[in-house]
């Protein structure tokens, strides 16, 4: 366990390097296979679990505009982990990880200095046309600078299931296109850099996020 450790914190330190370019050149970064496909798997049949054991609330819905096609405008449903849960080992090893990348980062990511962090948020769009409308996530600087998501979504197919995430860097006329492919790892800014939005599901679509504070 300690050999594996210890490779993984060496891998780390490369990916953090990665995070760091990428964060600081487009304020997106994407990395996949991070854990690799059995821990994956260990981590999405604990999610499962907790879906099916019916603890995930939705997520706040607000009504649309009565017009509206679809009356709410979010579809998600959420629940926190810290990981200490039982039955939870393996979102707990997953957070460790996204943990033991950004500390590596959080150093060379000027201005922040980032030293703590939200509980683990699990959340899933249960298809169904569920969406969740473009948004900042933290648009009045409530301390949240990078949000990090972990997707667990198996053979996924935009064009069959939708759930794509669309950024659309401040300023910029490109869009970033994310596929919430299983065993993703992404990071963003979460300030007003980052507009986004999940488009409609047609599949459950599975998700961990962390936000990191400054
Ligand atoms: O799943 C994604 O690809 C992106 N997801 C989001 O942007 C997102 N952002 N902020 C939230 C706040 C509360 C509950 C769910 C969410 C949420 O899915
Ligand atoms: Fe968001």
């Amino acid at each position: 366990r300690e050999q594996y450790l210890s490779v993984l914190r060496s891998r780390f330190k490369v990916l953090a390097k990665y995070v760091v370019d990428c964060l600081t050149k487009y304020g997106i970064c994407v990395i996949d296979k991070f854990l690799g496909e059995s821990t994956g798997y260990e981590i999405l049949k604990e999610v499962l679990q907790l879906s099916s054991a019916g603890i995930m609330k939705q997520g706040q819905l607000v009504h649309g505009p009565s017009s509206s096609s679809n009356k709410y405008i979010r579809g998600d449903m959420i629940t926190w982990v810290d990981g200490t849960e039982p039955r939870s080992e393996n979102i707990h090893f997953l957070i460790s990880c996204m943990d033991a990348v950004v500390l590596q980062c959080a150093s060379q990511l000027e201005p922040y200095t980032i030293n703590e962090r939200t509980k683990a948020m699990v959340a899933c769009y249960p298809g169904r046309k569920t969406r969740y409308v473009r948004h900042v996530d933290n648009p009045n600087g409530d301390g949240r600078c990078i949000t990090c998501i972990y997707y667990l979504n198996e053979n996924w197919d935009v064009r069959q299931h939708g759930g794509l995430l669309r950024i659309y860097p401040e300023g910029e006329d490109r869009v970033a296109n994310i596929e919430p492919k299983f065993d993703r790892l992404l990071f963003f800014w979460s300030d007003r850099r980052n507009p986004h939005e999940v488009e409609q599901a047609f599949k459950e679509r599975y998700a961990i996020t962390v936000w990191y504070y400054d």
